[in-house]
């Protein structure tokens, strides 16, 4: 492993520069908006944009692979192209790909996002646990080697996860206690924060019935279009507020492309957020 660990480089960019994730999601509603055309160029102007306002001043990026999938080949370029530019600011990047599949096929996927030497590399990527946490296996086993991490997928920021996260297992425990039972198992004895981290949504409420204390980022988008708020995140974190990477990716973008009016209000969010941290 060439990379120090993921849990370890997100800790000391969360403390350099603040826990603030910016989503990079370029909706063709926002092209609109910033005066693009929805085609490659719009998307390639609009991305690096983001990275040149922000890449020196948050801690986290999160690229929505899904809007540079959907111009194909030379959509993914311009997602290649981001997150090399994005490290090279000293911003970590969380692909988020939502990848799942069987153990055989996650190998690729992993292969994909988290070995070193891909073209997409990225610092940590977003996994779905639900052909059951154990197919993701090659990942986890790749990313430890590479210094990466994942964010497996517990209870999401949408009402719909409800219906399969909340679900009552044979055992008592809920399928996301099981999913954090999991992270918990994937980082202990880890320091500062382990790797392998859970997405929980900001907009959940109070989540006192779950266990977050899994020694490991809890990545919280939900924050600005879809409703919550920063001052939220101690009611719906509780003691592993600490832990938090606060994800806001509408709330920002719509404030471009002006570059200046990028940096206030990722600024605003970053100081809302350490107010609401304490
Ligand atoms: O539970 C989840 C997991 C992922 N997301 C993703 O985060 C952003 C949210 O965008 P906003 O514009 O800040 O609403 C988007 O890429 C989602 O796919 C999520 O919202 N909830």
């Amino acid at each position: 492993m060439t990379l120090e660990a993921f849990g370890a480089r997100l800790r000391r960019a969360m403390d350099e520069r603040g826990p603030l994730c910016v989503g990079i999601d370029p909706h063709a509603s926002l092209l609109a908006d910033w005066g693009l055309n929805d085609d490659v160029a719009g998307l390639a102007r609009f991305t690096r944009t983001v990275v040149e306002a922000l890449g020196e001043h948050v801690a986290v990026f999160k690229p929505q692979a899904a809007f540079f999938e959907r111009f194909g080949s030379r959509g993914l370029a311009v997602l290649e192209t981001a997150v090399v530019e994005a490290r090279e600011r000293g911003a970590l990047v969380v692909m988020d790909a939502k990848r799942g599949d069987i153990g055989s096929t996650m190998a690729a996927y992993a292969e994909t996002f988290l070995r070193e030497d891909s073209p997409l590399f990225s610092d940590a990527l977003t996994v779905s646990p639900y052909l059951g946490y154990g197919s993701l296996k090659p990942a986890v086993e790749l990313a430890r080697e590479s210094g990466a991490g994942l964010f497996v997928l517990a209870l999401t920021s949408n009402p719909e996860g409800a219906e399969v996260q909340r679900a009552v297992r044979e055992d008592g425990r809920t399928v996301a206690a099981t999913m954090l039972g999991h992270l918990a198992e994937e980082n202990a004895g880890e320091g500062p924060l382990g790797s392998f981290g859970a997405v929980v949504g900001a907009t959940l409420g109070d989540l006192s019935s779950f266990d977050l204390a899994i020694n490991g980022p809890l990545l919280a988008p939900g924050i600005g279009a879809q409703g919550a708020t920063p001052a939220d995140l101690p009611t719906v974190f509780g003691k592993s507020v600490r832990n938090v990477v606060p994800s806001v990716s509408r709330g920002v973008l719509r404030h471009g492309p002006d570059t200046a009016s990028l940096r206030a209000v990722a600024e605003r969010f970053t100081d809302e957020v350490r107010t609401a941290l304490g």
